[in-house]
């Protein structure tokens, strides 16, 4: 069977989410279990965006060993140079090159004439191709380019050593049946096209990422490109679990293979919405809690005699299965650090500790410890940055009565390590206790997103607070999980405060650098 090589650009496309952005740390481990689900092919980052998203694209080279690993390049010498210092020791390195095709990017964002576009393309690849063997060149806004010029172009990125034909629809505007026949076209119109694989990358505008990317598949495209839980830039990319599965479950339609672990599925996916904030809405297909759900009297009888009734995926070929080790109590390090090794996670010893006290604390207050609670605990610990002097929690009280205003009374651990507390008032707890925080701190926060959310089932089940601030033009996530939904709040408040802090140092150390 023909395979399709599953390209994943979470970490770059998916990140240009809004309020999206992860650390090093983050990054590397939605890296780690990519690489976990199968993935050929990681899109890590923009090296030359920023010093950090190089660092993360770095660590990530270094830490993956099956999947490639790439990094984006605008056709500028400095970002291609960029991405070759990040991604060199890759057991796998690849660089990703784009520039846009389509009359309106040319001629009002680039400010370039198309046969200046060709220029700077075919030269940009022939440099990249100095560094790398596996180069990937996209014609940013293909669905909106001039067919044959496109046909030109790519002939020309070819000879210059393109190995990888990627065609976007940048903006979300192709239909299935014209994106497929843009490929045809190419494949029927550029005589070196044999050479190289074809790559289509879809945008979910208008809905219709998924169709437009099988219709890709039917017309001759090998390479998939797209973002877990289809985030990305404005309405998201494609999402690939969803086209995975699309092709397994109708292979009679496509007869096509893949790497992907399916069961790693439903992992990967609470990974990234975990990480970035972006939720995952119930009714989502493949990952959405209801999928897999019948609520109805017609449709549980029918699954209840023969679950194919109304089910087409089973919830454990996606990685859905019930809960069968409950740990609690009278658990010991042994069996946690076993459940910690069914993630796929590693952990210091430091690490392991510390997650094992915060779960001794969590079943003084909660029967049964779900795997979602110990993995909460777990990547917080996992991809708290700050191991840096930071702001701690450590004692707060809220008052709240229908008859009165709710006032906060909060003790911080500051960085320079003396305790500082106040209070103030707000319209409700939670922004009682956030004024209070604000208080206590040098900087003016704006809160920019708030969520809460239960992880696991239960009415003792675990809160997580995920949080969005804005402190000088900077934006900052920050997690918090606990059994209150106060607690919750506050400890995202103060890692979103502690992340702050620690770009500001290293931005500061960068500056004394230069
Ligand atoms: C479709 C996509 O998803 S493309 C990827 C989008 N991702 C991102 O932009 C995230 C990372 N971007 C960044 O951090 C910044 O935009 C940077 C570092 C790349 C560039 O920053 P700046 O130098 O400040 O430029 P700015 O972003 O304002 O403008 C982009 C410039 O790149 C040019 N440009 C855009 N695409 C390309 C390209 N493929 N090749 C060459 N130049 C390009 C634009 O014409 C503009 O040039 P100008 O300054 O001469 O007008
Ligand atoms: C950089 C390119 C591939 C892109 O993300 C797009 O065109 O959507
Ligand atoms: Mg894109």
């Amino acid at each position: 069977m023909p395979i399709i090589k599953f390209f994943d650009t979470t970490l770059r496309d998916g990140e240009q989410s809004p309020g999206v952005n992860l650390n090093k740390e983050e990054k590397l481990q939605i890296a780690k279990q990519l690489e976990r689900y199968g993935m050929d092919r990681i899109e890590a980052g923009f090296p030359a965006s920023s010093k950090g998203d190089f660092e993360a694209v770095q660590a990530i080279a270094q830490n993956i060993k099956k999947s490639t690993v790439l990094g984006l390049a605008r056709t500028v010498k400095s970002d291609i140079d960029a991405v070759y210092e990040a991604v060199k020791d890759a057991a796998k390195p690849a660089i990703h090159v784009f520039i846009a095709t389509s009359p309106i990017h040319m001629k009002y964002k680039l400010k370039k004439s198309p046969e200046e576009v060709v220029e700077t393309a075919v030269s940009m690849v022939r440099y990249a191709k100095e560094k790398f063997n596996h180069v990937e060149w996209s014609a940013e806004d293909a669905t909106r380019s001039d067919i044959a010029f496109l046909a030109e172009i790519i002939e020309k990125v070819i000879d210059a050593g393109a190995t990888v034909i990627n065609l976007p629809d940048t903006v979300g505007y192709a239909t299935p049946e014209d994106y497929g026949s843009m490929f045809r076209y190419i494949k029927e119109n550029v005589p070196n096209i044999d050479k190289v694989e074809l790559s289509c990358h879809c945008h979910n505008d208008l809905g219709l990422a998924a169709a437009n990317t099988l219709s890709a598949i039917q017309n001759g495209v090998t390479q998939v490109e797209g973002a877990i839980n289809g985030i990305g830039e404005r309405a998201g990319n494609v999402a690939l679990e969803e086209v995975a599965l699309a092709l397994h479950v109708r292979s009679d339609y496509f007869p096509y293979a893949s790497s992907l672990k399916f069961d790693e599925t439903k992992r990967t996916s609470d990974l990234v919405s975990k990480l970035t904030g972006m939720y995952v809405q119930a009714n989502k297909a493949i990952v959405g809690r209801n999928a897999f759900s019948h609520e109805s009297g017609i449709h549980q009888d029918g699954v209840l005699k023969h679950a194919e009734t109304y089910e087409i995926i089973t919830p454990a070929l996606v990685g859905v299965t019930p809960n069968t080790l409950f740990l609690g109590k009278h658990s010991g390090r042994h069996a946690f650090k076993d459940k910690v090794n069914t993630f796929g996670i590693e952990l210091t010893e430091a690490e392991l500790k510390e997650a094992f006290e915060q779960f001794k604390q969590l079943t003084d207050h909660k029967k049964e410890v779900t795997d979602d609670d110990i993995y909460a605990i777990v990547m917080e610990i996992k991809t708290d940055s700050s191991n840096i002097d930071k702001y701690e929690l450590i004692q707060f009280g809220v008052s709240y009565d229908t008859q009165d205003t709710p006032s906060a009374t909060v003790v911080l651990k500051a960085p320079n390590g003396v305790n500082v507390e106040a209070t103030e008032y707000g319209s409700g707890s939670v922004e009682a206790l956030y004024k209070t925080i604000n208080s206590l701190i040098d900087e003016e926060i704006t809160l920019t997103d708030y969520q809460l959310n239960s992880v696991g089932g239960g009415k003792d089940a675990l809160a997580e607070a995920h949080v969005q601030i804005k402190i000088n033009e900077q934006i900052n996530n920050g997690r918090g999980t606990a059994q209150d939904v106060l607690q919750a709040s506050a400890n995202a408040l103060i890692q979103a405060i502690n992340r702050y802090y620690v770009q500001k140092k290293a931005t500061i150390k960068q500056l004394v650098h230069e």
